[in-house]
């Protein structure tokens, strides 16, 4: 369970956030510029709350008031942006082992090839990321998030920069992982038909404060 109870300012933007997050896929809705991108760096380790704590079970993130903060590569997030992010010198097989290597020493984690077979990603896997499509160089970096051995998964807006059809083609395998995976996922998006496919419970952001 992630749990969340901060207070931070950027600029004139102040955002105050209380949550708990547990199993399945959370996804955090509301207009843009609401505070869903600050809330997951947050998460990440990416920003520092100035106030509050951020813990995932019994591992502190960050608490502003004893002063303690996980760096990011300790929290064993799997992070999945709108843009793939592959390395472009690596074939898709070496970006998906990368994130296998990157955090076992804290166990075995997920098989390469049950992530293979997850994602459908077999015929991919000796070529080049720079000759996929958007939604085949999603699904492997949904994979190499999933290699890297996470307690936790967060996602900011994956879908927003592929067509309708790479979309329709990458939800059922998002299906799949939630249902599968066994990592709670906090989902960002600002598309309803997204939250509504995928969402076991949704969290609104407006202007930096929760909706009720
Ligand atoms: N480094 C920064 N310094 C000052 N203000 C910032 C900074 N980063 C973000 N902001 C402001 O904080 C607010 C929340 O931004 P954030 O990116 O979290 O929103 P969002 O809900 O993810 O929006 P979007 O859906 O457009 O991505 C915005 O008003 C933004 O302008």
């Amino acid at each position: 369970m992630l749990s969340l109870d901060i207070r931070h300012r950027q600029g004139s933007f102040d955002l105050s956030f209380a949550a708990e997050i547990g199993p399945g896929l959370t996804a955090l809705g509301g207009p843009s510029g609401a505070g869903k991108t600050t809330v997951l760096k947050i998460v990440a380790g990416l920003i520092r709350p100035q106030i509050g704590r951020v813990a995932f079970g019994e591992t502190v993130f960050a608490d502003a008031a004893r002063g303690l903060w996980l760096p990011p590569h300790q929290r064993r997030c799997g992070v999945v942006f709108q843009e793939a992010r592959l390395f472009p010198h690596l074939t898709v097989r070496q970006n998906l082992v990368y994130g296998q290597w990157f955090n076992r020493r804290f166990g075995p984690g997920v098989a390469l090839p049950d992530i293979v077979d997850l994602l459908g990603i077999a015929p991919l896997l000796d070529r080049p990321p720079a000759n996929l499509s958007g939604g085949e160089a999603q699904r492997v970096a949904l994979g190499r998030a999933l290699l890297s051995n996470p307690r936790l998964l967060l996602m900011d807006e994956p879908l927003s920069a592929l067509d309708t059809a790479r979309k329709d083609e990458i939800l059922p395998y998002l299906e799949r992982v939630r249902d599968s995976a066994g990592v709670p996922i906090l989902y960002v998006s600002h598309a309803q038909s997204e939250i509504d496919r995928l969402a076991n419970r949704v969290l609104r952001l407006e202007a930096g404060r929760l909706l009720p």
